[in-house]
């Protein structure tokens, strides 16, 4: 699904009006519709609802809400909140003329015309949208401020009032805290990352069924995965397959007192699909790995306690993963130098291999083309600097994937993946639950495994995080989300990777 910019979005808007043929006004109508019959799918008509509107098109979604509430029997209160003369959109104004008689739009033009609300009342925010051009000031602000304080629910209409769609918040902004949003079409970018998607609360894309030809055609970097799109990536399995058809997978790791990282990622490979894998450990980890994980060969480093050198032949393995639980000792840094002047197959780093790679230039400078790397935000930043803001994180995303030719899985809420050539693919499952101790090993044994089953490194990320999100999310059904522990997730895999099928 291609996220939008607030531009591309007001094109769209207009393109479906000339192309559709639909005026404008009608338009309108069918978003505050979608909008309605989402509201009255959850709220029963004894919820009363308070709708705040603002003086263009999200405040004019607002007006015909209202009115559509009101025809279906809810208890609803409309607020214009307006500085004086701020002109008013046509739709906004021929929406105000529609509110029936008994249900008077009510104006606040500073905060001591904001009434007290009754309890339970459910705040409808239709103050701004897509439109939003600065940050909120004067009489917006405060009553922004004081929906915030009253602590009930809050629906925002297509974006919280005070959020941009596609650009950085500017230091101490207000922002409607939301419960829901409910945006139009599909979320907007600003949704999907961490500090401005804190304000979304949960979103929900309505269908307001804008020209299919407009959404085609329309170019955007940015995409959100799924469940069709990931089906189309899915490699069915073949009758006469054997175990060399579905790859051999290396994973170096594990040292003293971290075996368990490697052990985990070891589990996940095999759990998504693997046909061969063999794990590299310290002289510590050999009978642990090998009593852990039957189903692995094991080869042995010469060191006890960590990674000093690769005792494998690399032709033999069809990717390498390296990182959980590797620790980041001198002579592992060396061993990793020497590892990248082999002719390596294809390689997934994470954890303490992106450490000693961002603590050290001329082993960034010697990683082989076409890596994927898997680092959460801290990691991210060690290999790059910080970021100002998500935005400026997005464009350091970016120019790190061309410059190294690599692919990058920025671990968060939402995973973003960078590519070498530009586009960033939003991940569309996961809950808070994987915030846990070896969530990351699981899906560096999942990313190790797909691309030793011969999925490029693009459908390897964009497959790989889905079903470890989607594992999450079918493990937390079960168990909730705070029992969550990361062995859950490969055990869930299977059920994950059925019902990627199932579409
Ligand atoms: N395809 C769709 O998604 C549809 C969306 N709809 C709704 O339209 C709004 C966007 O409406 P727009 O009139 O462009 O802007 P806003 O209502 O968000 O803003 C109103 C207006 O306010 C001025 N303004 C901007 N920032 C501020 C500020 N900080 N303080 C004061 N005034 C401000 C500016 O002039 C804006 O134009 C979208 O979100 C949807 O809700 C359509 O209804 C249907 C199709
Ligand atoms: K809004």
């Amino acid at each position: 699904m291609k996220i939008l910019s607030a531009a591309q979005t007001r094109k769209a808007d207009a393109y479906t009006i000339q192309h559709e043929p639909i005026s404008s006004l009608d338009l309108m109508e069918r978003a505050a519709s979608a909008l309605v019959d989402w509201l009255t799918q959850r709220f029963s008509p004894e919820v009363p609802f308070a709708i705040f509107c603002g003086p263009g098109n999200n405040g004019g979604d607002g007006l015909a809400a209202a009115r559509l509430l009101h025809n279906r029997g809810y208890n609803v209160q409309v607020f214009l909140v307006e500085e004086p003369d701020q002109t008013k959109s046509d739709d906004f104004t021929q929406n105000l003329h529609r509110l029936p008689q008994e249900l008077p739009a009510q104006s606040i033009q500073s905060i001591e015309d904001f009434s007290e609300l009754s309890p339970g009342t459910v705040v409808l925010d239709a103050l701004f949208g897509s439109g939003l051009s600065r940050p909120l000031r004067g009489v917006y602000a405060q009553v922004v401020e004081k929906m915030n304080q009253l602590g009930g629910t809050i629906i925002s209409v297509d974006v919280p009032s005070g959020l941009f769609a596609d650009e950085a918040l500017l230091q101490d902004s207000t922002v409607v805290q939301a419960t829901h949003t409910v945006t139009f079409e599909q979320p907007k970018l600003s949704f999907l990352l961490p500090s401005s998607g804190a304000y979304v609360g949960e979103w929900h894309a309505v269908s307001i069924a804008l020209h299919p030809e407009y959404l085609q055609n329309v170019a955007s970097p940015y995409q959100l995965l799924t469940p069709a799109f990931i089906k189309s990536i899915l490699k069915p399995r073949k009758k006469y397959a054997h175990k060399g058809t579905y790859g051999h997978a290396l994973l170096i790791g594990g040292s003293y007192g971290k075996l368990g990282a490697l052990i985990l990622s070891a589990q996940a490979a095999l759990r998504a699909g693997v046909g061969l894998l063999t794990v590299q450990v310290p002289q510590i980890g050999y009978s642990i790995v090998q009593t852990a994980v039957p189903e692995a060969m094991a080869l042995t480093d010469l060191h006890d306690l960590h990674f000093t050198r690769f005792t494998g032949q690399p032709d033999a393995y069809d990717c390498l993963g390296i990182g959980p639980g590797l620790g980041q000792a001198e002579d592992t840094r060396l061993a990793l130098e020497a590892l990248f002047r082999l002719h390596l197959p294809p390689l997934v780093l994470d954890a303490d291999a992106l450490n000693l790679v961002a603590a050290d230039r001329t082993l960034l400078r010697t990683l082989p083309e076409g890596s994927i790397l898997t680092p959460h935000l801290k990691e991210f930043e060690r290999l790059t600097g910080p970021a100002t803001d998500d935005f400026h994180r997005l464009q350091l995303l970016q120019s790190f994937c061309q410059e190294h030719k690599c692919y990058v899985v920025l671990k968060g809420a939402h995973s973003c993946v960078g590519t070498p050539t530009g586009e960033y693919y939003f991940n569309s499952t996961g809950n808070p639950g994987m915030a846990t101790g070896g969530s990351g090993d699981v899906l560096t044994g999942i990313l190790t495994s797909l691309r030793a089953q011969g999925y490029s490194a693009l459908e390897t990320c964009l497959l790989g995080i889905y079903v470890h999100g989607l594992a999450g999310d079918l493990a937390a059904q079960e168990m909730g989300q705070a029992s969550l522990i990361a062995s859950d997730l490969s055990a869930f895999l299977g059920k994950a990777f059925l019902a990627v099928e199932k579409g």
